[in-house]
């Protein structure tokens, strides 16, 4: 009988886990899994547990937000060789999700957790943290505009928000960063930058599907320059839109391994949408195909 690790969030997306937990355990132990079920107790707690036992079990399956993956993963980085991570999503966002194909409805995606396909993915790393899938800084991902709620839909409203700004002649607050990429050296003033594993945050796209994978050991980045003038901004809007952010002025975008951005402030982040500290330096790095996900077939 193999062990099998059930981490939830029992609050998370309205607390929609509760009325599933029989079935999906049922579902668990008929694919022969001797079940150990943690609904975790606060911040940080997935990440905990993730650490300390995950080394015992063949499998370890998460439940809950973006969040709680992003700490589940966090935790099983710490061990040298993690099990493999089964998702089940359950937050009010699950941007991540999409990518992994997995199916609607939580007993589906239990069934996938232990009978789907095992694929190594990519996750990254930040200063001494980690995430799963996008590290961002800038125009509504400041820690001073709101509630996490708000930062973890800016990602989405970022063209919505540039087309607002080309309206108001808001031409937004930049940050001077120097940025160091596999690809050389930029120096220059930035409102936004999004490092991504992912084609798929809130329905923003940058790249065309067929450069992004989850496994290729490089990250997506887009930084998006200080507009000087209203045409600028709507020379960022288009190129996002329009996905060829290679052909603006305003977008530089990229694919790397490592990137170290060195602010001339504190530059506050999010990662996978929630706060991620304001450090002067972030160092960013691939770990290649370093978690195991269950992709839906
Ligand atoms: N028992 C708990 N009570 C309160 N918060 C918790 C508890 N367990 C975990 N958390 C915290 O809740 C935060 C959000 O969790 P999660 O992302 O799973 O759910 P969500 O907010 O509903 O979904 P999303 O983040 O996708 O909007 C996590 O950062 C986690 O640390």
């Amino acid at each position: 009988m193999k062990r099998l690790l059930f981490i939830y969030n029992p609050q998370a997306g309205k607390g929609i886990v509760k009325n599933h937990l029989a079935n999906i355990v049922d579902i668990f132990t008929k694919a022969d899994y001797l079940v150990t079920v943690w609904p975790t107790q606060g911040k940080e707690d997935a990440t905990r547990v993730a650490a300390r036992q995950g080394w015992w079990y063949d499998r370890v399956v998460c439940c809950g937000g973006d969040g709680t993956l992003s700490e589940t993963v966090s935790g099983l980085l710490t061990l040298e060789t993690p099990p493999v991570l089964g998702y089940l999503p359950a937050g009010t966002t699950n941007d991540f999700s999409r990518n992994l194909g997995l199916p609607r409805g939580l007993e589906k995606a239990a069934l996938t957790a232990v009978e789907g396909t095992p694929r190594p993915c990519d996750m990254g790393r930040f200063n001494d943290r980690y995430f799963v899938y996008v590290a961002a800084f800038g125009i509504f991902t400041d820690v001073s505009y709101g509630t996490p709620q708000e930062f973890k839909n800016a990602f989405g409203h970022l063209a919505y928000l540039l087309e607002g700004a080309t309206k108001l002649g808001d031409l937004g607050r930049g940050y001077h960063l120097t940025v160091e990429h596999d690809g050389g050296t930029l120096e220059d003033d930035f409102i936004y930058g999004m490092v991504t594993n992912t084609n798929s945050v809130g329905g923003f796209k940058v790249f065309p599907p067929s450069q992004v994978s989850l496994d290729d050991g490089v990250f997506e980045v887009v930084l998006v320059r200080q507009p000087r003038k209203v045409g600028d901004l709507q020379d960022a809007l288009l190129s996002l839109v329009r996905q060829n952010a290679e052909e603006s002025r305003q977008v530089v975008a990229f694919h790397t391994q490592k990137l170290k951005i060195t602010a001339a402030e504190a530059l506050p982040w999010t990662l996978d949408g929630e706060y991620g500290g304001a450090p002067e330096v972030a160092r960013i790095e691939t770990q290649n195909k370093a978690i195991t996900l269950m992709w839906g077939k």
